[in-house]
């Protein structure tokens, strides 16, 4: 059971409610964006491999359907719960808003832990999952995507599972898909590659040298595997990384490369094992407190807490996961001068990406790597420059300026569509 300190769903309500405060919205403004619009818990039955039946849980929350579809990914894990996949649908809904993209935001999630369960199982899990929340989810009303623990395949299932209903192919109903089915070029490294954009571009505005910083990325997976080899290409020294398995420490620098074909090759793509001249392991503790220049939380909510904000050793965090640092620590470490660039900001790469695939899905006309990649630069440096300035301008930190340009524009929206009568 959570506290109320460390709900997710809490947390997003207090950023939400100081940045409500700053804008002065009206009352009935901030009650309709500080709760979800729709709300959808499903219990379904799934045949394991032993014969026997198991009773599952999953959720998926609509926050906001102001500036269009809702869009947001699909979390398995024993940990989810309501309030967390409601703390991650609010997040999506500022997300969207930030880098102009015209969506609300959703998020789903089963509670599961996939490890102990076999591909078929997963397979039957996510077509059930995908046929009970198929009265909320579609092309032009809510389009999920990956996030912890679902991949391409899960996606393919998914989206196979809605078309199997409707009798044609419909593949703008969730992205993340693998190319082979109407996937986006470029969707699998966006969340990494958004991430170290905003490394660079950080960067620059300091008039730091790359090749003097040195990285530390919690999480191995979809977005920090990806960011920590994407900020080594960029020429930074990643010197940490963990997973669920514990950190790795190399303060020459690790090789990135060698590590992600090493997990790639183990089951469940875990570092576990991994060794190299020169490499210590170290715990997640540890990993966090590691003393670097760029911080890259990637792995689940509530990393940075008022517990550990006073040891973190970092000039800049750059938010790779939803949720990462608490109310409590943004405070201790906005007075301790330490940077933090926010994840509806930093990890907004992936769902922008997610929006070209739906474009490109329903046009069906695909375009090449180059093209992709060279768009989400451009919105994720534009991004990145709005939320710079407004901070510089306001001497706020990035948070709160990045929730002040995004919960302006949703509010815009709703008010101008006469949401509020
Ligand atoms: N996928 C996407 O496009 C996007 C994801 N995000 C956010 O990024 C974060 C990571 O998502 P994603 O990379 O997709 O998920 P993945 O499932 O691909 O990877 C999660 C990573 O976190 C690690 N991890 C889990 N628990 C811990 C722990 N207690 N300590 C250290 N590491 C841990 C996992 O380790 P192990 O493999 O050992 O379990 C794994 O390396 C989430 O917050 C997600 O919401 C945000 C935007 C888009
Ligand atoms: O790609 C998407 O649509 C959503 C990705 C996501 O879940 C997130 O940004 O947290």
């Amino acid at each position: 059971m959570r506290s109320d300190r460390d709900n997710p769903f809490r947390i997003a309500q207090e950023q939400f409610d100081r940045a409500a405060a700053l804008l002065e919205l009206p009352d009935n403004v901030r009650e309709v964006l500080r709760v979800p619009q729709r709300e959808l818990t499903v219990r379904f039955p799934v045949m394991m491999d032993d014969g026997s039946t198991r009773i599952f849980t999953g959720y998926r929350v609509q926050h906001n359907l102001g500036r269009g579809p809702t869009k947001g990914g699909i979390r398995y894990h024993p940990s989810v719960d309501i309030d967390e996949v409601r703390a991650l649908a609010m997040w999506m809904t500022w997300k969207c808003a930030l880098v102009n993209i015209p969506y609300g935001g959703a998020k789903g999630g089963v509670v599961c832990d996939p490890a102990q369960l076999s591909s078929g199982e997963l397979e039957r899990l996510t077509r059930r999952f995908a046929t009970e929340v198929a009265i909320v989810v579609g092309s032009e009303r809510d389009i999920p995507a990956p996030d912890v623990n679902t991949n391409p395949q899960i996606m393919a299932w998914f989206m196979d599972t809605l078309s199997m209903q409707q009798g044609h192919t419909i593949n703008a109903v969730v992205t993340g898909k693998p190319i082979e089915v109407g996937g986006s070029l470029g969707r699998n490294e966006a969340t990494g590659r958004g991430v170290s954009l905003m490394v660079r571009e950080w960067a620059r505005r300091q008039r730091r040298r790359l090749e003097d910083l040195r990285v530390v990325v919690q999480g191995f997976g979809n977005v920090g595997g990806v960011a920590a080899s994407l900020i080594s290409a960029l020429g930074c020294r990643v010197i940490a990384v963990g997973d669920a398995s514990g950190g790795y420490l190399c303060r020459n620098g690790l090789n990135i490369a060698e590590m992600r074909r090493y997990a790639a090759q183990h089951p469940r793509r875990l570092l576990e094992g991994y060794s190299a001249p020169g490499v210590e392991r170290i715990d997640n503790r540890a990993l966090l407190e590691t003393p670097c220049d760029v911080l890259v939380p990637a792995a689940l909510e509530n990393q940075i807490t008022d517990q550990n904000a006073e040891r973190i050793r970092a000039t800049l965090i750059v938010e790779g996961a939803n949720g990462p640092t608490t109310p409590q620590a943004d405070e201790i470490l906005e007075e301790r001068g330490i940077v933090v660039v926010p994840d509806i900001l930093a990890n907004a790469g992936g769902v922008t990406v997610s929006y070209f695939e739906w474009v490109q899905g329903l046009q069906s006309f695909f375009w090449n790597e180059q093209d992709v990649n060279h768009r989400l630069e451009q919105i994720m440096v534009s991004a990145f420059e709005q939320v710079c300035d407004l901070a510089d301008r306001r001497g706020i930190s990035l948070r709160l300026a990045a929730y002040l340009l995004a919960v302006r524009r949703v509010a815009d929206a709703n008010l101008i569509r006469g949401l509020y009568p």
